[in-house]
């Protein structure tokens, strides 16, 4: 896929120990300018780089790279910077803001991933009904990173602050613990994509499995200790057909474990081929948009046996409707300094359309809002863990909390294309989308 190649392609940070070194350096020196300001002896400055020398040894045998691929080196890169980025009061003043809820028992909110497509339509969400909610992001580059930066500016613009890291900095999240007493964690960060993780397997481990339990690890000695929704996005079987989807089930797996030690309360969503306004450029609508703008081909594909694929298409709303339904049915944790006083709330939704639509019908409505037609190329799905057809059976989180989703794919389709024209300022190009619709909900 095109875009992962270009991921692939793009030259990765330069993170060798010199640079680190004086990146770090540099920050120290700031601090002791303004701590000891006439104190620029040479003895300082000896000293001074003993401390880094030893500080970056300890980084590195603390964070070993998974491999070398460019997430990695964001997650270590993040390490260093959050020293930096935590340590000013006016930081910490903006972390308090964000996270302060404005309504009576309004709840107090860590987002992770708050520049994501789900996290920063629930961030918005949340601090427009009184939560407070700060966001968490690492801004890695698995897709054009200017769109998550475009989030940030929205949900800044909303009072709503992201603090710039990574989910296994356990020194950045105790910090934000020891600020804030969360009493949600939103937890949303993660390695998206199922094709991707063919080209980028570490990745996966990296932030599913790895990110997951650094942060859990945080949680259960936090005091209080925060209820986590959700602890994983889409698993569908117990036979995963695709290292993504293994990951997002190791992520259940592993959360079953610190519900049943340490009393932590959490609840699982997975959802469902989620899309509309602000969505991910990785994902089969947002490209086949721009392909069929641009007269470039699409490829539709099919079964092995020449069957149609269909999916549960998601609209984002319905999504964020599921997860504050599951917030706020979500119970309080029940340990306390790591230990577990009580049994503790364990729950897996799922958040789906419940009406799969074909690929070829994804289409179809598409050269409808856009008036062009595609080139299409139907091929064979390639064998790399897609699967062939989904289907959400949402009746337990109707149960629970009223979940019922209302966008159908047409209507979804529709308010993403005026997003589309609008965010890529090609407005004139689709006008009747923007005529025809109509009351808005998406934060676009
Ligand atoms: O809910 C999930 O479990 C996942 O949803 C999403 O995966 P998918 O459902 O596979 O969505 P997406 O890639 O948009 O492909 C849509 C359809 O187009 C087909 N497809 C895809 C590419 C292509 O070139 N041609 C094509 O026909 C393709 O075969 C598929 O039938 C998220 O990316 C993932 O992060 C996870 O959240």
């Amino acid at each position: 896929m095109q875009y992962h190649t270009m991921i692939g392609g793009s030259s990765p940070p330069d993170t060798s120990k010199t640079t680190k070194l004086e990146r770090y350096n540099s920050y120290i020196r700031r601090v002791n300018s303004t701590k000891l300001l006439q104190a620029s002896s040479k003895l300082l400055f000896r000293v001074t780089l003993l401390v880094a020398l030893i500080l970056i040894f300890f980084f590195t045998i603390n964070y070993p790279p998974l491999s070398s691929d460019h997430h990695n080196i964001h997650s270590t890169q993040n390490f260093i910077s959050s020293a930096f980025y935590g340590s000013g009061a006016a930081w910490e003043k903006q972390v308090r803001h964000s996270s302060t809820p404005r309504r009576p028992n309004g709840f107090s909110i860590l987002v992770t991933g708050a520049a994501g497509f789900v996290g920063s339509h629930c961030s918005l969400a949340l601090k427009k009904r009184g939560d407070g909610v700060l966001g968490l992001d690492n801004f890695n580059s698995y897709y054009d990173p200017s769109l998550k930066r475009a989030r940030q500016q929205l949900l800044s613009k909303h009072q709503i602050f992201i603090v710039e890291g990574d989910i296994n900095d356990a020194q950045l999240l105790n910090k934000l613990f020891d600020i804030v007493p969360f009493s949600h964690i939103l937890h949303l960060a993660a390695q998206a994509g199922v094709r991707y993780a063919m080209q980028n397997p570490l990745s996966y481990v990296n932030s599913n499995v790895a990110g997951f339990v650094n942060l859990l690890e945080v949680a259960k000695s936090a005091d209080p200790q925060p209820a986590i929704v959700p602890f994983s996005e889409t698993d569908r079987t117990d036979q995963p057909a695709s290292l993504y989807a293994a990951t997002k089930k190791a992520g259940e797996e592993i959360a079953h474990t610190y519900n049943h030690i340490y009393g932590l309360s959490l609840t699982g969503l997975r959802f469902f081929t989620v899309y509309g306004p602000w969505g991910r450029p990785d994902m089969a609508y947002f490209f086949f948009t721009k392909d069929i703008l641009h007269g470039k081909g699409i490829n539709v594909y099919v079964t092995q046996d020449e069957k149609e694929v269909a999916r549960d298409f998601t609209f984002v709303d319905d999504i964020v409707k599921g997860c504050v339904g599951a917030l706020d049915t979500a119970e309080k944790s029940t340990g306390k300094g790591g230990k577990k006083r009580a049994p503790a709330q364990l729950r897996v939704y799922n958040l789906g359309n419940t009406a799969p639509v074909t690929v070829g019908k994804l289409v179809g409505i598409l050269e409808n809002l856009l008036s062009v037609k595609a080139k299409k190329h139907v091929i064979k799905m390639p064998r790399n863990g897609d699967v062939p057809f989904t289907h959400a059976n949402v009746s337990q989180a109707y149960r629970d909390f009223g979940y019922k989703p209302t966008t159908d794919l047409a209507t979804g389709l529709r308010k993403f294309v005026k997003w589309y024209v609008g965010y890529y300022g090609i407005e004139s190009r689709v006008k009747g989308v923007i005529d025809s619709t109509t009351n808005e909900h998406s934060h676009d």
